[in-house]
């Protein structure tokens, strides 16, 4: 994925523009900002990080920097805080409007990108950002791993080599529970799925019981139907924001590459790992395992329904070799 993001108009500016001028005249709904002039934003509000937040921080991932967090996740929070309070004035509006009671509904995040890109890390480093914030305390965390069918349905359907593709997830369960987190019910439950046995948990259940925001992760919040099911209603409709992790593929191979040998020599050694089998691999032997699981699902699955859906995003963060962030496009329109 070496091209840009998004169409080549939105791409020449390295600063903060009011609006792209492209080059058939069409205005851009997007604003590129170049990593120094998006950290520069944060100034508007200064926001210092105590002991307790970078303690915090560093037990997320040890690897992440933290000039990465104060350069590009600060202004982040600080923005999705004002996105936050004016999509409360919003409701408030419709309350009065109806006349009814003020009910609290959740403020909805949606993150995507490839496997392997870092959507946990990010979401982890936003949720404990944005609950240090005085008006929205409670941030729930959860990915759409759990709505993955069981290995057993899976293989059923014959799509044990499609994991992570549209097929391999109850789409509709996922609709629901975020439709009921939505509306405000007092609990509502979602299924958890392993990495370490590669399935969905048995009887296991993460509750969310009415947040503040949730923060939705997973390959798949920005995917839509085909134009088959046209009438169908998409996770993305319940979202207030949604971010894109973004990065070439290139390097999501390499760290999906790195990452299966580091679990090599701990994960999968482990009696309960579904990869055990992996776990006495030589460097090179799992290398080759990992570049052709790469190559045959996670790679496919990234270039025909993932990276699709990027330009769907409001604000997609653009990564280089390092994971540092470069730029960041925001939708202005
Ligand atoms: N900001 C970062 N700085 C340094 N390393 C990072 C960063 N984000 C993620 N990583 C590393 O990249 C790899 C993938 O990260 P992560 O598990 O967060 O990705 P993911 O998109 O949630 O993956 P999956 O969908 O496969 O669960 C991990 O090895 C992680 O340590
Ligand atoms: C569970 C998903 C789809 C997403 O996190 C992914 O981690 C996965 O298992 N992909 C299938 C191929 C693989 O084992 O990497």
């Amino acid at each position: 994925m070496s091209e840009s993001p998004l169409p080549a108009r939105s791409r020449r500016g390295t600063g903060p523009r009011a609006m792209d001028d492209g080059a058939d005249g069409d205005p851009s709904p997007w604003v590129a900002l170049a990593r120094e002039d998006w950290a520069a934003l944060r100034s508007a509000t200064p926001l210092t990080l105590s002991e307790a937040d970078l303690a915090q921080l560093r037990g997320i991932n040890t690897r992440v920097s933290l000039d990465e967090v104060a350069d590009v996740y600060l202004p982040l929070s600080r923005l999705l805080n004002l996105y936050v309070a004016a999509t409360q004035d919003l409701h408030r509006a419709t309350d009065t409007f109806l006349g009814s009671l003020a009910a609290k509904v959740p403020f909805v995040i949606g993150i995507a990108g490839s496997v392997a890109v870092g959507k946990s890390t990010t979401s982890r480093i936003l949720q404990a950002l944005l609950s240090r914030w005085p008006d929205h305390p409670e941030v729930a965390l959860v990915t759409t791993d759990g709505f993955l069918w069981p290995n057993a349905e899976l293989e059923r359907r014959g799509l044990m080599e499609r994991k992570g593709f549209p097929e391999s997830y109850d789409v509709a369960s996922l609709v629901r529970f975020v439709a009921r987190v939505k509306a405000g019910e007092p609990e509502v439950a979602a299924p958890v799925y392993s990495h370490l046995t590669y399935d969905i948990v048995p009887d296991e259940r993460v509750l969310v019981r009415q947040p503040d925001i949730l923060i939705l992760e997973g390959l798949n919040v920005l995917q839509t139907g085909t134009a088959a099911d046209e009438r169908r209603v998409f996770v993305s409709d319940f979202f207030d924001f949604s971010i894109y992790v973004d990065a070439a593929e290139q390097d999501v191979e390499r760290w999906y590459v790195e990452r299966f040998r580091t679990l090599r020599g701990t994960a999968f050694r482990d009696p309960r790992s579904y990869f055990r089998r992996y776990a006495g691999l030589t460097d090179d032997q799992a290398d080759a395992t990992a570049r052709d699981i790469w190559a045959r699902i996670n790679g496919v699955n990234l270039r025909d329904n993932v990276l699709p859906t990027r330009s769907r995003a409001d604000l997609v963060l653009q990564k280089a070799a390092d994971h540092a962030v470069h730029t960041v496009h925001l939708r202005k329109l």
